[in-house]
Formats: C-alpha cells, structure tokens, sequence
C-alpha cells in the first residue's frame, strides 16, 4: 500500500468520529515551533572570549562535529529543518552575535551583530526569537545577576536585557514575525538562604527598569522563565515559579513554563489551562528532564502528547509559543534538533487527531468509563499513517528515512571539521 492509500483508510477511521484530517494537515501546517539555536554547539555560543557553561546547567557527551561558527551553526540548522515538516523560527541566544573578531561587551551588543542571522531567516522564511545570556561570564561567576548585592554587576545585566530586547525587536520588524525575548537567569544559592526575600527584591527592581525601557508589541514579547533548581542553586532560585507569575501577571508579560523547571512529579500540562484563564499568551520550553533538568532530547510520551492535547483542546494555538530546549552532546546534534522537533509536531498532530470536544462532553456528563476507553483506544489509531502523509505532502522524509540524509551530512561536513 502507499502512503496515500493508508492515509485514505486512516481518513475514514478518523471521519467516523467527526474528525476532518484534511482540515487537521491544514492546521498543523501553520504551527511554527521555535527550535533553539544552542543544540548544535552545546551551547557555547561564539563569543570572541570563550567562557565556560555556568549557570547551573550541564552539557554532557563529546559526539564530533559540532558547530565551531554561526556559519556551520546555520549550514546545520538548515539540514535539520529539511528534514522536519513546516516553517518553523530559530531561537538564539545573545552568545551567538557576530562581532567579527572583535571584542564586544553583552551590555554593548547591537541589532547589527545579527545581521546575518537576520538575513539568513529572511532567506529562509524564518523568525527568530531572542534570549539575553546571563550565564557564562565572569560577571555571572558567583550564580547572581539580576539579584546581585552588587549594584554595578546588577546595571550591567540589567542593560544587556535592555539591548537584548532592542534586538528582539529589530528580529520583529525585519521578519515581520514578533520575536519572543525570553529572560531566563541562573540567580540562586547551594545552601538554605538566611534571607530568601531580599535577593527577589533586587529581582524585581531590576526587571523593572528592564521593561521601564519601551519596545513595540508588534515586534517584540517579553517572557519571564523560572527554575525550581539548578546546579549549585540546589537550595534556593531567586526567580521562582510564584515570583514571575505574579511578576508577569502585574506587569503584562509573559510566563515561560521549560517542563523541566520543576518538581519531578510536577507537569507543565496540567499548568497551562490555569495559566491560559488569566494571560492572553504564554510560552514553553519543551524539554524532557530525566531525574533533574537534564535537557534531554524530546521524545514522544505521555507528557508531551498531554501538553499538546492540552494546547489543542483549549483552542489555545495562537496562544502558546511553543519552544524547545534540549541539549545532548552525546549523539549527533542535527539527529537530535530532527527528532526532538518532529515529536513536538507529532504530539500536535495525535492532539489534533482526538475527538476533543466528545470527550470533553463525556466528562460533563460524567460517564468516565467511556472517556477512558476511547482516550485508550484512540492510542492505537493509525495516527502514523496520517503523519507518514503530512511529512510526504510537506516534502520531508517520510518515517526514518530521514537518518540516511544525516548520515550523509555527517561523512561530508560534520567529520570533516
Ligand atoms: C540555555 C538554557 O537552557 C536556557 O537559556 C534556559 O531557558 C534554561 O532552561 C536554563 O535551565
Ligand atoms: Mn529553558
């Protein structure tokens, strides 16, 4: 059979529950997903002065081939997105300018250290996103930034985020997409703090002059991201879940809920309608955590499917800025960006696939036995054949195939650097 006659027999298994597939692989389509730039360096970024990963976070394997400049960056990113179905956004973080050799200071970054950036997106119908990096440098040493006692360390970050949001909007305004400027910050102690409120005091302060600074909603949204813990602020993060949720609430910003910023048995799916009631948008970092925030690669389980159920049931589309956050140096990097975004696209895809709005009036009506067996049984529906079709009719690989052509990439460039 080919993919065309499966997907017919898999349209009829579908109809019969009211379920339009065509109008489904039209959706979809047009749900970009935000692919983080950091999975193909480890997150080293390209600043002329190397500093290492700090912040509390960890990049572990030593696969070959990753990318030493923004140009191979770019040439890897391409490969990956051939290979994953629809127009998607490239997220980047401040490590990840041009200066050209020279030295350039993050307080002092500018619009044209991403001019190539900027023209690459346009060349291939990209938006990008933006995050300031509050991480990696010296000035960021003892895990404090935003919070910092030290009021000429707290001004510099304080201006990096102001630029950074500068060149959100310039990203806005040339792609005509707005850019989602996410502030995340390491800030937070090892130990039982003997004064948990001063440090958030600081916090605020700080992320009110960041936003006292105007920039245009149409080219520019500002996010806010939490963490429960990181590596060496085991005990205490300044910026918690609470504090930005009441930060973005006053102040009319974002929330960035990363699935891997809380407690193990704590999920981001079950947050987002509660979020969904009070903000008109909200922001993810899709991430899989294995027993701390490891940033592993995204694979399809419960909770991805659950979130994207979540986003889809709740008509929420155009209401959360879907993004990912992973990093696995261990395998190759274009394989990683491949599978983890082909899953998210799944996940959305099984979610549009479920007969939502039945479901929802079976609870209503309290017949839980039935809600049950069909949210069981609709696992096992021939979703694959759906998804084999919509990769054929969007021009990528279909199933696996896929590996060959990184493969490929790897004997001809990534081995070759
Ligand atoms: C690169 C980081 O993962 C990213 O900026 C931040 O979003 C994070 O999740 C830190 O744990
Ligand atoms: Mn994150």
């Amino acid at each position: 059979m080919t993919i065309k006659e499966n997907f017919e027999l898999a349209k009829q298994a579908y109809a019969k529950w009211g379920v339009d597939v065509e109008e489904v692989v039209e959706k979809l389509k047009n749900v970009p997903i935000s692919i983080h730039c950091w999975q193909g360096d480890d997150v080293a970024g390209f600043e002329v002065n190397q500093n290492e990963l700090s912040g509390g976070i960890d990049v572990t394997g030593n696969y070959p081939g990753k990318a030493t400049n923004a140009e191979e960056l770019r040439s890897d990113l391409e490969k990956a997105l051939s290979l994953i179905p629809g127009k998607h956004r490239v997220n980047l973080h401040a490590i990840y300018a041009e200066t050209n050799g020279e030295v350039v200071e993050r307080d002092q970054l500018e619009p044209k250290h991403f001019e190539n950036w900027v023209k690459w997106a346009k060349e291939n119908g990209l938006g990008l996103d933006y995050n300031p990096t509050l991480f990696s440098h010296p000035k960021a040493d003892d895990g404090l930034t935003l919070s910092h006692p030290n009021e000429e360390i707290r001004e510099f970050w304080i201006n990096h985020c102001i630029g950074s949001r500068k060149i959100g909007e310039y990203f806005g305004r040339e792609l005509g997409t707005p850019a989602l400027t996410n502030i995340w910050i390491p800030d937070g102690y090892k130990d039982i703090p003997s004064d948990r409120l001063t440090p958030r005091k600081r916090l605020k302060e700080s992320l009110d002059k960041i936003f006292a600074v105007e920039t245009d909603k149409k080219y520019n949204l500002d996010a806010v991201e939490s963490k429960v813990f990181g590596i060496g602020s085991e005990s205490y993060v300044v910026g918690s879940h609470e504090f930005y949720l009441n930060y973005a609430m006053k102040n009319d910003k974002l929330c960035l809920l990363d699935t891997g910023h809380y407690h193990p048995t704590e999920t981001v799916s079950n947050k987002i309608s509660s979020m969904l009631l009070f903000s008109e948008k909200l922001a993810l970092h899709v991430s899989r955590p294995v027993r701390w925030d490891s940033d592993h690669v995204v694979i399809l389980d419960d909770e991805l499917k659950e979130i994207a159920l979540e986003i889809v049931r709740n008509d929420a589309i155009d209401r959360v800025i879907i993004g990912l956050d992973f990093f696995d140096a261990s395998i190759n990097r274009v394989a990683a960006w491949t599978i983890g975004t082909r899953n998210m696209i799944k996940a959305l895809l099984y979610a549009m696939l479920v007969p939502n709005e039945y479901l929802k009036q079976l609870q209503e009506e309290g017949n839980f036995t039935e809600r049950l067996a069909l949210m069981e049984e609709f696992k096992t529906y021939p979703f694959g054949a759906i998804w084999d079709y919509y990769c054929e009719k969007m021009g990528v690989p279909v199933r696996e195939s896929w590996l060959e052509e990184v493969k490929a990439y790897e004997q001809e460039v990534l081995l070759k650097r």
